[in-house]
């Protein structure tokens, strides 16, 4: 095929991949929101989120005209002018397992490599941290930094910290599958060696990296899934970032400047995941790494 016929084949193919992955993620996202109206609806019914019927909570999902939500409604033994902050306990619980079941249902892209980006402080660490702790299976990529270690950060398991003579080093024997100057300070860079390995013995791999370095992944290895990390809300990052307290009030601000440019490149990812609560953004996540020996049409390596 000429270069120029392959170039255009490559770019309809990444278009139609993005579409279908906006298209799912439509899904998901609405699904995520049933569950939190239900939520908000059964932790207070008085809320407006309890006076709303559950047929209404049920259309508000894609591809769920009104036959099948009497049927759906039917199947979990709810009338129809139920509404949300009315249900009784086991209503409750099939509501929940069914809109589960749904969110967790296969829908979504995985791949074995998996990026995860998001602005400064939106939790990216921490989620990543806590899928190290929970979920084994999955290699964490420690990258090597020249930025100096913050208490309690440990070499070789943060972060590999380095000179930048080091550094130096091992872009020259090319070491490093991306590497980026980030926030206009310290450099950062990707091992590849570990990466390889690991896809070699069939595990999944995460890479939490920036924008940059997200972005050059995708050029290296367009195999990979990007997942981008977004705050609740714009408040609730700047609390984070503060909160954490690791920087002044310059390098905060200047922090939130890259963050507002990084929000702007959220589209550009094949999956977005809200980071409320830690735990359910890793597992979010995590259920976007394939898992090694399970059977799936929609794995992408
Ligand atoms: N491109 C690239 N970015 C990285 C790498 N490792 C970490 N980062 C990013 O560098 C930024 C700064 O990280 P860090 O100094 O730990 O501070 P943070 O902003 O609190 O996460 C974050 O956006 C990380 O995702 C890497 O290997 N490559
Ligand atoms: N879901 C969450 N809810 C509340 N606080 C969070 C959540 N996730 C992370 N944090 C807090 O936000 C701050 C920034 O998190 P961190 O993981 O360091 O962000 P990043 O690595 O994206 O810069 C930390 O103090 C962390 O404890």
């Amino acid at each position: 095929m000429p270069d120029v016929d392959r170039a255009a084949a490559g770019r309809a193919a990444i278009a139609a991949r993005r579409a279908r992955a906006a298209v799912k993620q439509a899904v998901h996202h609405r699904l995520r929101r049933a569950l939190d109206v239900a939520e908000t609806a059964w932790a207070d019914p008085t809320t407006p989120e309890g006076s709303l019927r559950v047929r209404e909570l049920l259309t508000s999902i894609p591809g769920i005209g009104a036959t099948r939500v009497a049927r759906i409604m039917a199947e979990l033994g709810i009338a129809d002018a139920k509404r949300v902050g009315g249900l009784g306990s086991r209503q409750r619980e099939r509501l929940r397992e069914w809109l589960e079941a749904r969110e967790g249902a296969p829908s979504r892209p995985v791949s074995r490599l998996v990026v995860l980006a998001g602005p400064t402080a939106v939790g990216k660490g921490t989620v990543s941290t806590y899928i190290r702790d929970h979920y084994p299976d999955v290699l964490l990529s420690v990258s090597a930094t020249t930025r100096a270690p913050r208490p309690g950060e440990v070499d070789g398991e943060h972060y590999y910290f380095v000179t930048d003579e080091d550094f130096d080093a091992m872009i020259e024997r090319g070491d490093f599958l991306e590497y980026a100057t980030v926030h206009n300070a310290s450099r950062y860079g990707t091992p590849r060696p570990p990466i390889d390995a690991a896809l070699a013995q069939g595990r999944s791999v995460l890479l939490e990296i920036d924008l940059q370095g997200a972005r050059a992944v995708r050029a290296a290895m367009p195999e990979a899934l990007l997942v981008f990390l977004l705050p609740p809300s714009w408040e609730e990052l700047v609390r984070r970032l503060t909160g954490r307290g690791t920087e002044d009030a310059a390098e905060q601000s200047r922090r939130l400047d890259t963050a507002r440019i990084e929000l702007a490149a959220q589209d550009e990812f094949d999956v977005k995941v809200v980071n409320r609560d830690v735990g359910r953004a890793a597992q979010e996540v995590v259920e976007l790494l394939a898992v090694p020996g399970a059977p799936s049409a929609r794995t992408r390596s």
